[in-house]
């Protein structure tokens, strides 16, 4: 199967500064991928070297098997840049238009498009009465306009209330299972966690991770928690048996190596009615981020494993 996007060895060079250095990335069909890196990592120059704005300095990119830029290539791909503008005296259906007529897009799509980002009872009032979510939402309809193959979306929820994020990872979700893939940057870890196929992390122009959470968790082999609910005048038993720290007067905490995870299970399990409840968190998307992005240095409070048990 083709991939949607091909980077092969990317570097990209402008004067003094190197913005990108052997970057290799393949996006598959339907695939959703969070691109993730700190202020100045690369995410924006490859996103316009995908756009064909730009080209590499060395490496190539290719779109569908066509060359960024090119108008094959223009017709797979659409962009939702992070700062989203359009002219204040249209409307937004009159904005949409504009682009369907671009992509050459069947003129039902422009309702349609409305529809699926719920703009339509504001489609015919003028942008510049327009909300900041509003104003994203019409830049997702824009993008959606023509059906692309490859949605590059870059920062799309910066300045979004939860609900309309929650709308927006929805719609994300929806043009993801009818195959079109999706290129996403975005600081927001959190919101992304449960929402992404892939992760691919940049740090200074390097990628330096790539792969599903589970597998760059398994990667970056970070300490699990472990929370164990004590039952009524249990918790210093639990404690003596597990080690860890107690976090208030009922609860014990400790932080283990994956490896350990299931001996240190089986002790609680084995301290029956003692315990009344257990929980497990694996490593948060922010602190694989902070991982990979700090040179594989572990800079969590879990540093220090507490584990005893
Ligand atoms: N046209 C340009 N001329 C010179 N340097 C540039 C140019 N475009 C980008 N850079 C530099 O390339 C590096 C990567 O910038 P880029 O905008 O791709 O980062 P980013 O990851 O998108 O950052 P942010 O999260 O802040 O948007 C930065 O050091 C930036 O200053």
């Amino acid at each position: 199967m083709t991939e949607i996007v091909k980077a092969l060895n990317v570097r990209m060079k402008f004067k003094a500064v190197e913005a990108l250095t052997d970057v290799s990335l393949g996006v598959a069909p339907g695939e959703q991928v969070a691109l993730l890196g700190h202020n100045g990592a690369g995410k924006t120059t490859l996103f316009r070297l995908i756009l064909g704005f730009i080209k590499p300095t060395a490496g190539s990119i290719s779109i569908a098997g066509f060359t960024p830029g090119s108008d094959a290539a223009r017709r797979v791909v659409s962009y939702l840049p992070e700062q989203v503008a359009f002219p204040k005296m249209l409307t937004g259906r009159e904005v949409v238009r504009f682009y369907a007529r671009l992509k050459g897009a069947a003129p039902g799509d422009v309702q349609a498009v409305l529809d699926k980002v719920e703009l339509v009872e504001a489609a015919d009032r003028r942008v510049d009465t327009y909300s900041k979510g509003m104003r994203q939402r019409l830049g997702l309809a824009q993008a959606l306009v023509g059906n692309p193959r490859l949605l590059l979306l870059d920062e799309p929820t910066s300045g979004l209330d939860p609900l309309s994020r929650q709308h927006f990872y929805e719609l994300i979700a929806d043009v993801s299972r009818r195959g079109c893939s999706v290129l996403l940057s975005s600081h927001g870890l959190s919101e992304l966690e449960a929402r992404t196929d892939r992760v691919a992390i940049l740090r200074k122009g390097r990628l330096v991770a790539d792969g599903p959470l589970a597998e760059l968790q398994h990667q970056a082999d970070l300490p699990i928690r472990i929370r164990v609910r004590a039952a009524s005048g249990a918790v210093d038993t639990v404690h003596a048996e597990i080690g860890g720290g107690r976090i208030n007067c009922a609860s014990v905490e400790l932080y283990c190596a994956r490896r350990d995870k299931m001996r240190i299970l089986s002790k609680i399990s084995g301290l029956g009615a003692q315990v009344e409840d257990v929980d497990v968190a694996s490593p948060t998307l922010d602190e694989v981020y902070r991982y990979f992005s700090n040179n594989g240095i572990e800079q969590t409070r879990r540093g220090d494993i507490q584990c005893t048990a």
